[in-house]
């Protein structure tokens, strides 16, 4: 099969950001003012919409009043032309030169993307005026070379694509192609020879988007419209099999909104929650994106919707990439454009790698072969339709009945399944927020520090000045995400209100219908299925926590044996870290031979479990107390042995805790409370709920629920672990574990520990991940999620005591 070949050159290139200010409406302008000020073609500054903060909040920072720089900023009275000219020329001539290039607008609603993408009759858009350059370009060329205008043109409605193109078009796949990447099998690809026909094909999709009326938009899209736009470029010169296959992508997103500001209700309310969705997954990714260049490696959710997977090549593939963040200039819309601009400013640190698409005329057939392929999928899917609309009509009334409520049931269980997926998008985001405030958080001590380390004679010299900066910077970095967090979590609360909805429309069916025992099971499959998806989840979060502290812990323990150290060297550079050691309680393992080897890689052979360190300040994403808890007394590093004694490790990471047990009972995870263990027999993973209880998900899924247990203690059998601990150490490690050297359990508290597992909880308060790793119904959330576990690949290490992230 011909490729297409590896070109001879990658160009790294980040993303143009551009932000474009629309001019106030009459509404806006009678009943509010204009709180944006665009200068020098780069700079936006947002006042606050709050007039009472005087001369003295401004000088104290106090008020809310924000200043971001882009790569170009529009002021309201600019054009979509002067748009267009400054930022997107350049891009679309590299279209017809064989290269991908993707624009999108990004906003909430009603601050002007459909405006900028299409526009109107006297200010023409950027998919219009970019058309009508491609095919000037080509009308201009000098060359012999033969050119071919393919368009398409699709929309995402409900996490639905549908063709623009079509009168009615069914719902279409998205395919991973290996040389083009993602693809949507069946889309109509249109050959067009004048820029006026792709207009009137715009103009005719434009006529079917899905379009609302709402409180902030007369017009408001419902639907992400992607109109793709391809070049291929026939070579006649000394290239003669060349064909170069360029790529433009033009993509008005829907407006993200809040329900009660659109004032909608029922289907628009369904819309609004899904536009949201698929925005927040765009979010996700520009966050993580953004997170990447700057730290590296990081998870980019682009599967969490269909918005994502189209936009994949133009967030960080090979594409030349323009957003136009779209901002309102209305005080009422401060939060809206503070946001928008929150996220243009992470998206200015994406890259995206540009290489020309050359293949062979083979490539070309190749193309059109697989065009053939796409079209007879598209038949087969057509006439399977067709066979199932006439049984349909040809079924009988009883059978009819039970098929119309199934239907209902699937429909109802669309609606579950949407509603899972959005809590988990709401918690990810929400983990995220909290994980950036951590860092900044850890940042702020340190800029503290370092300003009050400042020499008295240098305290007014530049260097200060740039700490004292930087300290503000985070200080609104974490009132805005805290800010943010806040939003989220009542979005959660919306979320959880429907799911109860839900759960009340399902238990009605069963008890009114006929065939409950099947309603029952079907449901039952259904909602398992759910618990499977958030359990999924949170199990790829522990596995990433557990992956970062594994890093953490070889780099460091890498170092410190690196420079062979002895005990008071260790203690004496950790004092100096700001790490106290609470209990140095290592003997040697009889595999580690010498002292240069880290203790973290003692886990392989007969350890059931391997030795590790964890500090704060080394640790990368996450913040973490580890508690090493043997009976036998501290020794050295110079000693002979590790000894494979019972041992606790306990982690806190966003205000969950784990802790690792060994003792000679069956190995097990166990559940308590800030005063007892609960649970029953068979303990699962909680999840919690939007407000201060989290959520028990056998409540949630009732039918979940195991017979009750009057025990306190819950019990999940693990897999079996190597290690056999007596059961007369249990109280001996455990008096230990109470009476650390920094004595960080109080003495009132060590009557809750009944059984071996107990965590000290360090007083943070619990939000993000933690409401929704394991914990049970009816944790305080001062005291939150407690969760032991004996996981055998866990890592135990040395007593330590970090220092909290400041609050
Ligand atoms: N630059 C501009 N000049 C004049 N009017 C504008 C401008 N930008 C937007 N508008 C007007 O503002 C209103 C909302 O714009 P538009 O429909 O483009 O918003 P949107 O972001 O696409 O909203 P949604 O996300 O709800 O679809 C429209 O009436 C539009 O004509």
């Amino acid at each position: 099969m011909p490729t297409i070949r590896a070109p001879a050159k990658k160009k790294t290139t980040t993303l143009t950001v551009a932000v474009k200010c629309r001019p106030l409406n009459r509404k806006e302008r009678d009943c509010g003012r204009d709180i944006v000020r665009v200068k020098n073609n780069k700079e936006v500054e947002v006042l606050d919409p709050d007039l009472s903060k005087d001369y003295l909040d401004r000088i104290q920072n106090r008020t809310k009043e924000k200043k971001y720089c882009f790569d170009h900023a529009f002021a309201p009275h600019s054009t979509n032309l002067e748009t267009y000219r400054k930022c997107i020329s350049t891009v679309i001539s590299g279209v017809v030169q064989g290269l991908n290039a993707t624009v999108f607008a990004y906003g909430s609603t009603g601050s002007g993307k459909t405006y900028t993408m299409v526009g109107t009759q006297h200010d023409p858009g950027l998919m219009v005026l970019s058309l009508n350059t491609i095919f000037d370009l080509i009308k201009r060329d000098k060359s012999s070379d033969e050119f071919e205008v393919t368009c398409s043109y699709l929309e995402v409605y409900n996490e639905v694509i549908y063709d623009l193109l079509e009168k009615s078009s069914g719902s279409l796949e998205l395919r991973e192609d290996p040389e083009q990447g993602i693809i949507v099998a069946g889309l109509r690809c249109i050959k067009v020879h004048s820029a006026d026909k792709i207009l009137e094909l715009l103009n005719l999709g434009n006529s079917r988007r899905k379009t609302e009326s709402t409180e902030v938009n007369a017009t408001s899209s419902r639907s992400h419209a992607v109109l793709e736009i391809t070049v291929r470029r026939k070579q006649r010169n000394k290239y003669k099999n060349q064909v170069m296959r360029g790529k433009l992508a033009l993509v008005d997103l829907a407006g993200s909104e809040r329900a009660s500001e659109t004032n909608s209700g029922g289907q628009k309310l369904r819309d609004g929650a899904n536009i949201n969705r698929s925005l927040l997954a765009l979010a996700n990714c520009i966050n993580a994106l953004g997170k990447q260049q700057k730290k590296g490696l990081a998870y980019v959710p682009y599967r969490n919707s269909k918005l994502t997977r189209i936009l994949k090549d133009g967030l960080s593939g090979n594409s030349q990439t323009v957003m136009v963040a779209t901002i309102s200039p209305a005080d009422s819309q401060y939060h809206h454009t503070v946001n928008t601009l929150k996220y243009a400013d992470r998206a200015k640190e994406i890259k995206t790698h540009i290489q020309k698409n050359i293949g062979t005329i083979d490539t070309h057939v190749s193309d059109y072969q697989r065009m053939i392929d796409s079209l007879q999928i598209e038949v087969c899917q057509l006439k399977k339709e067709l066979a199932e609309k006439e049984s349909q009509l040809s079924v009988k009334p009883t059978e009819k009945a039970a098929d119309d409520e199934l239907s209902w049931l699937n429909v109802l269980s669309q609606e579950i399944s949407e509603n899972v997926q959005e809590r988990i998008n709401l918690q990810k985001a929400l983990f995220e927020l909290e994980e950036t405030n951590l860092q900044n958080r850890t940042e702020l001590q340190h800029l503290d520090d370092a300003i009050a380390k400042q020499p008295a004679s240098e305290k007014d010299g530049t260097v200060s000045e740039a700490l004292r900066v930087r300290r503000q910077d985070i200080l609104d970095n974490i009132r805005d995400n805290d800010e943010a967090g806040v939003n989220y979590q009542k979005e959660i609360e919306a979320n959880e209100k429907h799911r109860c909805q839900l759960q009340g429309m399902i238990e009605e069916a069963i008890s009114n219908n006929g065939n409950k025992t099947y309603l029952r099971i079907l449901s039952q499959y259904r909602l398992l299925g759910m618990a499977n998806t958030e359990l999924q989840f949170e199990m790829a979060m522990r596995d990433q926590i557990i992956h970062n502290q594994r890093e953490a812990q070889r780099n460091l323990w890498n170092l410190i044996m690196g420079l062979g150290l002895d005990e008071k060297q260790i203690l004496d550079l950790a004092a100096k870290q700001g790490i106290t050691i609470e209990d140095w309680t290592m003997t040697r393992h009889p595999g580690l031979s010498n002292r240069g080897q880290s203790p973290n890689l003692a886990s392989g052979g007969h350890a059931p479990f391997s030795y590790g360190l964890s500090i704060n300040q080394w640790h990368s994403r996450s913040s973490c107390i580890y508690q090493n808890y043997q009976h036998v007394a501290s020794k050295s590093f110079s000693q002979d042995r590790w000894d494979l004694s019972p041992m606790f490790c306990r982690e806190e990471h966003h205000s969950s805790y784990y802790l690792l047990a060994h003792d000679n009972s069956p190995p097990c995870v166990r559940f308590r409370n800030s005063d007892n263990w609960v649970g029953g027999g068979h303990p699962i993973p909680w999840f919690g709920t939007p407000d201060k209880h989290p959520r028990d998900l056998r409540k949630s899924y009732p039918e979940m629920i195991t017979p009750a247990s009057s025990r306190n203690e819950s019990h999940l059998l693990a897999p079996a672990l190597g290690a056999d601990f007596g059961q007369g150490k249990k109280d001996l490690n455990r008096q230990n574990l109470y009476k650390g050297p920094h004595g960080a359990i109080s003495s009132s508290s060590q009557d809750m520990f009944k059984g071996v597992g107990e965590i000290v909880n360090h007083g943070r308060t619990a939000n993000g991940f933690s409401r929704f790793i394991g914990s049970e119904q009816g944790f305080s959330t001062r005291n939150s999620r407690h969760m032991v576990s004996n996981h055998p690949s866990l890592p135990c290490i040395p007593s330590y005591t970090s220092q909290s992230p400041k609050t």
